[in-house]
């Protein structure tokens, strides 16, 4: 495994470089309640995160990760989902925070000559106010959302636009993330990847996955590529 040939770097958003839990949960809630629907704890939401928006707000209303779509009331989703993207629009950045060590990292990155992108399940239209509001934007320089392309994460299809976007091949590649969709799309898209133990990843070891390398602090990304 040669990390040292790496030149893009593609993070994950959520549970990677953010914890932005506490207000995805607070608008699960909201939505929740203006439905009279029973609300969840932030533990509980945490592990519905990881495939975007719309399996969000299915898995509150039927209060199951792994729910059947006919498990949906249909009528409750149409109603439900416009009012999460709305409070959630207003929240952004509330209580949401960025992991210990990340800004110094991609600090470090973007000063060893890394191209960095992001490739989310998050609606596009969220990515941009977050990393302003948090200080980071200038580090990338693609943003790619659950709706940017034709498939979301676990396909390869938004690991493979990035690659060709910076003209590189899959070896010049590495997916960083915390959820298995991180780690199956860059499987699928012949790429490396580094696990984030510290994630959401639906409760569940990011091991079981086999990532090419896992890594419990952001900050040590670095003395992986540079090997
Ligand atoms: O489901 C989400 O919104 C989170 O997506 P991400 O972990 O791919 O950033
Ligand atoms: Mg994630």
């Amino acid at each position: 495994m040669k990390f040292s040939e790496k030149k893009l770097i593609i993070f994950d958003f959520d549970g990677t470089l953010i914890d932005s839990v506490p207000d995805l949960a607070a608008s699960v809630n909201f939505m929740l309640k203006k439905l009279n629907k029973k609300l969840y704890s932030i533990d509980e939401i945490r592990e519905w995160v990881g495939n975007g928006a719309q399996t969000l707000v299915k898995r509150a209303l039927t209060g199951k990760k792994d729910f059947q779509e006919e498990e949906v009331n249909k009528n409750l989703y149409e109603q439900g989902l416009p009012i999460f993207l709305e409070s959630y629009e207003e929240k952004l950045c509330e209580h949401t925070y960025l992991y210990e060590g990340v800004k110094e990292t991609l600090e470090d990155l973007k000063q060893r000559g890394y191209k960095m992108a992001i490739v989310t399940n998050k609606p596009y239209k969220f990515i941009l106010p977050i990393l302003e509001a948090l200080g980071i934007e200038e580090y990338f320089e693609l943003l790619l959302g659950a709706d940017s392309l034709a498939s979301k994460k676990p396909s390869a299809e938004p690991l493979l636009h990035a690659m060709n976007h910076f003209e590189c091949n899959e070896k010049e590649c590495v997916m960083v993330g915390d959820s298995k969709n991180d780690i199956i799309a860059a499987n699928n898209a012949n790429m490396h990847s580094i696990a984030v133990s510290y994630g959401y990843n639906y409760g569940e070891d990011i091991s079981v996955h086999q990532p090419s390398i896992i890594i419990e602090n952001f900050a040590d990304i670095i003395k992986h590529l540079e090997v």
